[in-house]
């Protein structure tokens, strides 16, 4: 395992790889103030077993093979097992339907949560962890040790459609959709929370020209991307009438290396768990005082993105993926 280079934040990214994902996790890599130490894998996009395997796919395309990744929950945290799995998006392989062969790699021994709790406790405050899928093995890290929340140092959370439609229905956004007693357990915790959700990513288009200009340039990252996004394009162009795709996990990323990317708000926020409104995600902006005690009243403040410098994160990750 790479071990501290002080210059640079640690990173680890929990994700369900996912087309957008592999685009975050390049970026990722290829940021020079990012050290990355551990992927954690979950469903989401694709089953957990294909998203650790996807993961280790990944780090062999990008020559990371040093990079530790540790398997993450295969049911919610109320041991559902009925998940919604966004094949439609990504492709049955999750990554375009290119069906790679296996990973030579394997993940570690220990579990997602175990994985989170013993880095943050072995780097209290330095870890940024940002989240890419629904949040199950966050919850359960928060579960595992009181201490979690005081010792990661930041989590970045893909998720959230604050004040819009989700992109499930027009309700919920899928990462809370997918276990939204997890997102309230991760929301209500206490740690240090910036949530970016589709009313922002949404923002963050990666057009037709961007993808030829990606095609053209001899990168290997470059080139491998423009085999998988065909899939994430297709559904854009039937779901949303777009020629593009939305950089929901990439933009993530850069929230997490450069916050100033974005405005911010602060609240409490509060999931929907159950019934028609499953995974709606309410934010409580703090300025009316409530005659009543409310579900909100108390809870701690995280920092939600309001806008976005949309061409500057298009032109950062275009630069990260040509980089290599
Ligand atoms: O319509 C959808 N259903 C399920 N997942 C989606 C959809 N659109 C995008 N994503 C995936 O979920 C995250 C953002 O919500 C992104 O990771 C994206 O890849």
């Amino acid at each position: 395992m790479a071990e501290g280079d002080p210059g640079k934040k640690k990173f680890i990214i929990d994700t369900d790889p996912g087309i957008d994902d592999a685009m975050a996790i390049f970026v990722a890599l290829q940021s020079p103030q990012v050290e990355v130490i551990g992927l954690t894998t979950i469903y989401g996009n694709v089953y957990t077993t294909l998203a650790t395997r996807n993961a280790l796919h990944l780090l062999e395309v990008a020559g990371r093979t040093d990079i530790p990744v540790a398997e993450g929950s295969h049911f919610t945290i109320t041991n559902g097992t009925k998940l919604r799995i966004a094949d439609f998006v990504h492709g049955a392989d999750g990554l375009g339907n290119q069906n790679f062969p296996p990973p030579n790699g394997k993940a570690i021994e220990q579990s997602a949560a175990a994985f989170l709790v013993d880095q943050a406790s072995k780097y209290p405050g330095e870890i940024t962890l940002v989240a890419l899928g629904p949040l199950t093995n966050i919850a359960l890290a928060i579960q595992l040790d009181p201490a979690f929340t005081k010792n990661i140092g930041k989590i970045v959370i893909l998720g959230g459609a604050f004040a819009v439609n989700g992109n499930v229905n027009p309700a919920a956004e899928a990462n809370i959709f997918s276990d939204p007693d997890s997102a309230d357990i991760v929301f209500t915790s206490g740690a240090d929370i910036l949530a970016v959700g589709i009313n922002v990513t949404h923002q963050v288009l990666f057009t037709d020209a961007d993808r030829e200009k990606l095609a053209a340039s001899n990168g290997k990252l470059a080139q491998y991307l423009c085999k998988i996004l065909d899939v994430y394009y297709s559904y854009h162009c039937d779901a949303y009438d777009i020629k593009g795709v939305y950089l929901h996990d990439p933009a993530t990323i850069l929230a997490a290396i450069d916050p100033s990317l974005f405005t911010w708000t602060e609240g409490a926020v509060r999931v929907q768990t159950s019934g028609i409104t499953r995974g709606l995600t309410i934010l409580y902006n703090k300025q009316k005082r409530f005659e009543e005690v409310t579900e909100w009243t108390d809870k701690p403040t995280v920092k939600v993105a309001v806008t976005v410098d949309a061409p500057e994160v298009v032109k950062l990750v275009m630069d990260r993926l040509m980089s290599l």
